[in-house]
């Protein structure tokens, strides 16, 4: 569990990026954490990690507070950061040497993960390419069974293929009671996965929802035209049409779409639920 109260933190003095910034969430979600780029998606990430320490405010996970970073923490919590650091072993010597500081890493979901993205055990993560990288720490941060887990644009860097097993693995591995948050650009990536949107916009949550609860009210649709469409909240131009988002009418509810959904949102678009 994530619980966040009026927190404030900037990289100057002079110009904070988060000022009382609130969140609250609990195991047994997946959240799409959105932003434009330079919103602090990747900032709250290392705040709730532990890599960045909070200035202002109150930050707990799991009832720790991130910075400390005393060890039973540290082993229920797991970052994949976009870009990230690994060692000069082979993925057989990497799992026997990190896997033991997780005391629910799961050998057995490791080498299925690691086989449905064809890796292979024996090869040197420093000699892979960056989609195998990734692909090798996802794998990695799902068989830790941490209680929370972090993707900071979990697909940047995975071909066409590896994103589709990709998605297929989140769905297959991740345990009911995990805390998952992502964060992404690629949002058709992720949209059948998530449960939950964040968005964040200067330095604030300026929206945050239950996907089930937005479909329930609003249809994401294309159209011909919306000339005499009533109570069209948000539209933009498409090849043949209009994408539109507008109220559910006789219970004929559509699937999120995440797109048009920012798009709205960073348009000031009130989508009140
Ligand atoms: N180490 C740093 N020192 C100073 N400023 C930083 C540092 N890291 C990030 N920033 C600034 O903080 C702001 C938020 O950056 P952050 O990387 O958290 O955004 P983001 O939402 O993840 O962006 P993107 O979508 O582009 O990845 C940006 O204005 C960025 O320039």
């Amino acid at each position: 569990m994530i619980a966040i109260n009026n927190l404030s933190y900037g990289y100057s003095k002079q110009k904070p990026l988060f000022e009382d910034l609130n969140l609250s969430q609990n195991n047994g979600n997946i959240i799409g954490l959105l932003g434009k780029n330079g919103a602090g998606k990747t900032t709250l990430l290392k705040l709730i990690s532990g890599l960045l320490e909070i200035q202002k405010g109150e930050l707990t996970v799991n009832g720790f507070e991130p910075f400390k970073r005393v060890p039973d923490f540290l082993s229920n919590i797991f970052f994949v950061s976009d870009d990230p650091f690994l060692p000069s072993l082979t993925i057989k010597a990497y799992l026997k040497v990190y896997g033991a500081l997780y005391k629910n890493f799961d050998f057995e979901k490791m080498h299925k993960i690691i086989d449905a993205f064809e890796l292979k055990a024996d090869k040197k993560l420093k000699n892979m390419s960056f989609g195998q990288q990734k692909k090798f720490i996802i794998a990695f941060a799902l068989s830790t069974n941490c209680s929370v887990l972090l993707l900071d644009e979990p697909t940047n860097g995975l071909d066409i293929p590896s994103k589709k097993i990709f998605r297929k693995v989140l769905v297959d591995f991740i345990e009911d009671d995990q805390l998952v948050i992502i964060s992404t650009h690629q949002v058709k990536d992720v949209e059948t996965l998530i449960d939950k949107i964040v968005h964040i916009e200067n330095g604030r949550i300026v929206f945050e929802k239950d996907v089930f609860k937005i479909t329930e009210k609003f249809q994401f649709k294309t159209v011909n035209t919306i000339s005499g469409l009533l109570d069209v909240k948000y539209s933009e131009k498409c090849p043949g049409g209009y994408r539109v988002i507008i109220p559910v009418i006789e219970n004929e509810e559509t699937e999120l779409d995440i797109e048009l959904l920012f798009n709205a949102i960073s348009n000031n678009v009130e989508i009140n639920i």
